[in-house]
């Protein structure tokens, strides 16, 4: 699975604590990331991860537009609710493009552990 991810720096920690409970599965994943993002999940997790641009600086808009051909399975964008963001027009585009495209997208810790555990079940079943 392609799965991209992405949290704002309110939501960094529990991105990361997220990722934690599901790293045998992520590892069999191709992982993709904003920046900074990536970065703390390669450094504390070890994970592989293809680190794309920070948010602010396009990021979202370089995994929107990779989705919107097809190259992404599913999104995990925690989103900060209660901070303002300088490129909330991006953030609304990655949104968007997931709904455009029916590609799945949690935007909270409690949907992104219901979509990783489907994800990770799904492919153990697949490769039993
Ligand atoms: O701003 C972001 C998503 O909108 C996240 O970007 P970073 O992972 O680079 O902080």
């Amino acid at each position: 699975m392609r799965i991209a991810l992405i949290a704002h720096d309110g939501k960094k920690d529990a991105m990361v604590a997220l990722a934690a409970g599901f790293v045998p599965f992520l590892q069999r994943c191709r992982l993709m990331a904003t920046g900074t993002t990536g970065g703390r999940l390669r450094r504390e997790l070890g994970l592989e991860v293809e680190c794309l641009l920070s948010g602010p600086l396009g990021g979202d808009l370089q995994i929107g537009a990779r989705l919107a051909v097809g190259e992404v399975d599913g999104v995990i964008f925690l989103r900060d609710p209660m901070t303002p963001q300088p490129h909330e027009p991006d953030i609304n585009a990655l949104v968007r493009a997931c709904d455009v495209h029916d590609v799945p997208c949690a935007t909270n810790v409690a949907g992104a552990r219901l979509l990783l555990a489907a994800w990770a079940s799904a492919s153990a079943g697949a490769s039993a």
